[in-house]
């Protein structure tokens, strides 16, 4: 069974459709590349997995649950977590309690239980906390720990954000343009980063990209968006030299100028 089944998903604002017709099924496992030029739709299609938005036609199925709509703490909680394009950490919290905060969707700590702070309550608080200090030690940041996030270089607050994110126990994990704003070798680090999390951490992975040489790398398929609609589909090879996708991107740098 697919664990993401999206079936003909369109989101319209108004009179625009952000996104048409989309269809996605994507098996576990999958590192998936989600590429095109600005305003194509790529967080928009994020947007309606996650809750945000309900499409305003077509099914989205998540281990074979209709999830279209649904709030997004539900959708946090049945296993799919997200980053966004511009880093969202709470910058003057420290690095654990970043992590922390993501537990609050998967533990609940019951009303009177959080008030009496009797010792099982303790004892949970202790064991999420040792739980975030091997999440972080395993992506490298446990000796900031008790930093804030905001003081950490770009890099790290990514690397820090997709922690948070694997801190809710996803089995998929959506990141939107998570290299956006480093150069080449940084982005090239991140993408390594990206795949090792898959494995270790038994994740089916869909990614954003605005620039094509590092979905290139990373990806075994390739979704293209233009103007809402996929106009591409297949290995990164394939959609490189594919005509449509070469012009999509050169419409674009010519609107640029
Ligand atoms: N809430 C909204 N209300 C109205 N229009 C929206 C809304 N969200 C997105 N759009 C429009 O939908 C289109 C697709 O936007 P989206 O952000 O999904 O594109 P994108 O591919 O992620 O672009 P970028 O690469 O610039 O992030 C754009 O024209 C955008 O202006």
């Amino acid at each position: 069974m697919p664990l993401l089944e999206m079936d003909r998903v369109t989101m319209a604002f108004g009179g625009l459709r952000a996104v048409e017709d989309f269809t996605l099924r994507l098996e576990p496992g999958e590192l998936v590349g989600l590429i095109g030029p600005n305003g194509a739709g790529k967080t928009t299609v994020f947007n309606v997995i996650t809750g945000v938005y309900r499409p305003t036609a077509g099914r989205i199925r998540f281990q074979g649950q209709d999830i279209a709509g649904r709030p997004p703490a539900d959708i946090t909680r049945l296993g799919i977590a997200r980053t966004f394009q511009n880093i969202r950490l709470f910058a003057d919290m420290t690095v654990l309690e970043n992590i922390l905060v993501a537990y609050n969707f998967r533990v609940a700590y019951g009303f009177w239980r959080a008030i009496f702070r009797g010792p099982s309550f303790h004892a949970e608080e202790r064991r999420l906390r040792d739980e975030a200090m091997e999440l972080l030690r395993l992506v490298h940041l446990h000796d900031k720990a008790g930093y804030p996030a905001g003081s950490l270089p770009y890099g790290e607050q990514r690397r820090l954000e997709i922690a948070r994110a694997l801190a809710t126990r996803p089995r998929l994990l959506l990141l939107d343009e998570p290299a956006a704003g480093m150069n080449p070798a940084e982005g090239q680090e991140l993408m390594e980063f990206i795949r090792w999390v898959r494995s270790r951490f038994d994740l089916t992975i869909l990614l954003i990209e605005h620039h094509m040489p590092i979905v290139m790398g990373v990806c075994e398929r390739v979704l293209v968006l233009d103007f809402g609609r996929v106009i591409a589909e297949g290995k990164p090879a394939e959609i490189q030299n594919n005509p449509r996708v070469i012009e999509a991107y050169l419409g674009e740098e010519e609107a640029a100028g």
